[in-house]
């Protein structure tokens, strides 16, 4: 509005219904920030008639992890006619956000837009992206999902903040020109997230929050990474100095720096991409993303997978938070389930961190840590186990998670109506049609875009057995690449196609 009567262009209607708007925010917020706190009985066992209620918040901010809500300070409800603007108004500024994407989004080149086609599909080129986006693909990518799942117009995530944000971020990714863990796998790691949701029916079981917490977390979650392993950071202490492991006490040293670091992101006005966010909403998403960038800590594997396990064999209620770290931990180990093409060039970039690391290690006078002996590494035989030992168990659990969540949203047709909305925009079922067609076959791309849920649904259930006969395809297959690659005895970290990543056959 400021910058509209800077320039003298003022429509005074569109002035008039942006201040009507402005007032019943202010008014909402309020409203909002004075509803009753929650209750506490549970994590306290406080009978809330025998403790005054300021009593009970103070025992729950202090003795419990919930976070303190505001305390009441008014006992009026919201008036109705506010609620009316509110929502008219709300509509509105969602036009203005979508027109203001639209006209501030430059025209993609030609190439990007083309990459963008495969967004949906398990077998999405990142590096292709990467190429063609001069080196932006995070940036590239993390808008267009955004803009995908409409998080931008639901937030009111302003543009320049976003751009801004993703510059930085991009920047960070940067910092210690990592082989491996830089924008590009940030960039693979955001895909993965959304394809996981997608193709395993989660999105439909999640908020917008919830989704929009998913992929900044994966868009954040190796943010400012050094290249070195958790246990570098901890165990070189007494020949150089760590100052993350100081810190952060030993404890997820790289992970709690990721989320951190991006958080503070967060701290500057022009980079804040969270602003318009109500303070429920934005204590509610970091408590997701911390808990999901922390969640790839990969000490915490065994743990993470044998509590979901647990949790599926005696069918307790699925926590969300904990089924969406495993996500997000899944998306981090997911390249040996995904095509050759795509594998065979992520190892290589792999192996030659861990390799940098083992020189650095040399150099220190310390003994080299596993898989980092540029000399003297298995990388075939690491890479058969990784898949059998850590992502196959991980993908399986993965599957069989999404089941339990997905099948009873099946029998629900009331949240049929995002589905559908979603699925329509998305061209879902064309990807299930192309990709995975000999698995589900055509049935699944009739679905796309029916208005009616059960319809929609059905596709689901086709789309999760895909699911899982296509990691499983995509290990077996590469598995056994590796396995050739043992019998031809190129399998050491002295073969020059594992160095160069030029295999994409
Ligand atoms: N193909 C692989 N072989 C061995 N380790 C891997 C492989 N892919 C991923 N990882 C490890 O899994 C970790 C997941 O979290 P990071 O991305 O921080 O770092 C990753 C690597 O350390
Ligand atoms: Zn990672």
């Amino acid at each position: 509005m400021v910058q509209q009567l800077e320039v003298r262009d003022v429509d005074f209607d569109e002035l008039k219904r942006n201040l009507e708007f402005t007032a019943s925010l202010l008014e909402a917020l309020y409203t909002n920030g004075t509803q009753p706190s929650f209750d506490v009985e549970d994590d306290l066992q406080i009978r809330s008639d025998v403790v005054p209620v300021e009593v009970r918040d103070w025992l729950a901010s202090t003795f419990t992890q919930r976070v303190q809500p505001i305390r009441q300070r008014l006992e009026e409800k919201p008036k109705f006619r506010s609620i009316v603007h509110a929502v008219q108004a709300g509509i509105f500024v969602e036009r203005i956000f979508r027109k203001a994407y639209s006209t501030a989004m430059p025209d993609q080149p030609a190439e990007v837009i083309n990459c963008l086609r495969d967004l949906d599909r398990g077998n999405f080129d990142v590096f292709s992206l990467d190429a063609v986006s001069s080196g932006h693909s995070l940036k590239t990518l993390f808008i267009e999902l955004i803009i995908k799942h409409h998080l931008n117009s639901r937030f009111k995530v302003p543009i320049s903040c976003l751009m801004s944000f993703l510059c930085e971020l991009e920047r960070g990714y940067n910092k210690h020109t990592n082989a491996y863990h830089n924008h590009t796998h940030a960039a693979d790691v955001t895909h993965t997230v959304h394809c996981l949701l997608l193709r395993t029916g989660v999105l439909y079981w999640l908020t917008e929050l919830e989704v929009l917490a998913c992929l900044f977390a994966a868009a954040i979650h190796d943010y400012e990474h050094t290249g070195n392993t958790n246990n570098f950071h901890i165990y070189t202490r007494w020949v150089r100095w760590s100052e993350l492991a100081m810190i952060y006490n030993d404890r997820s040293v790289q992970e709690s720096h990721h989320v951190s670091a991006a958080f503070r992101l967060l701290q500057d006005e022009n980079t804040n991409i969270f602003m318009n966010l109500t303070r429920p909403e934005w204590i509610e998403l970091r408590s997701l993303v911390i808990e999901m960038v922390l969640g790839t800590d990969m000490s915490c594997h065994v743990l993470q997978v044998k509590a979901m396990r647990s949790c599926l064999q005696q069918h307790e209620c699925i926590d969300k938070p904990k089924a969406l770290s495993l996500i997000l931990h899944a998306a981090d180990i997911s390249h040996p389930a995904k095509p050759w093409s795509l594998h065979s060039r992520w190892t290589p970039r792999l192996m030659e961190e861990f390799f940098t690391q083992g020189d650095k290690e040399a150099e220190l006078g310390l003994s080299i840590s596993p898989l980092c002996d540029r000399n003297n590494t298995p990388v075939a035989q690491s890479q058969i186990a990784f898949m059998e030992f850590i992502v196959e168990p991980t993908f399986s659990l993965i599957s069989d998670m999404s089941e339990k969540i997905v099948i009873p949203l099946i029998q629900d047709t009331t949240c049929s109506r995002y589905r559908s909305e979603f699925k329509s925009g998305t061209e879902v079922g064309t990807e299930t049609g192309t990709e995975a067609g000999t698995e589900v076959g055509t049935e699944a791309g009739t679905e796309v875009g029916t208005e009616t849920g059960q319809r929609g649904l059905q596709w689901t259930v086709a789309d999760m057995v895909s699911f899982r006969s296509m990691w499983m395809r995509h290990t077996e297959e590469n598995k056994n690449r590796w396995r050739d690659k043992v019998k031809n005895g190129v399998s050491h970290s002295d073969d020059s196609e594992t160095q160069t990543g030029q295999d994409t056959a």
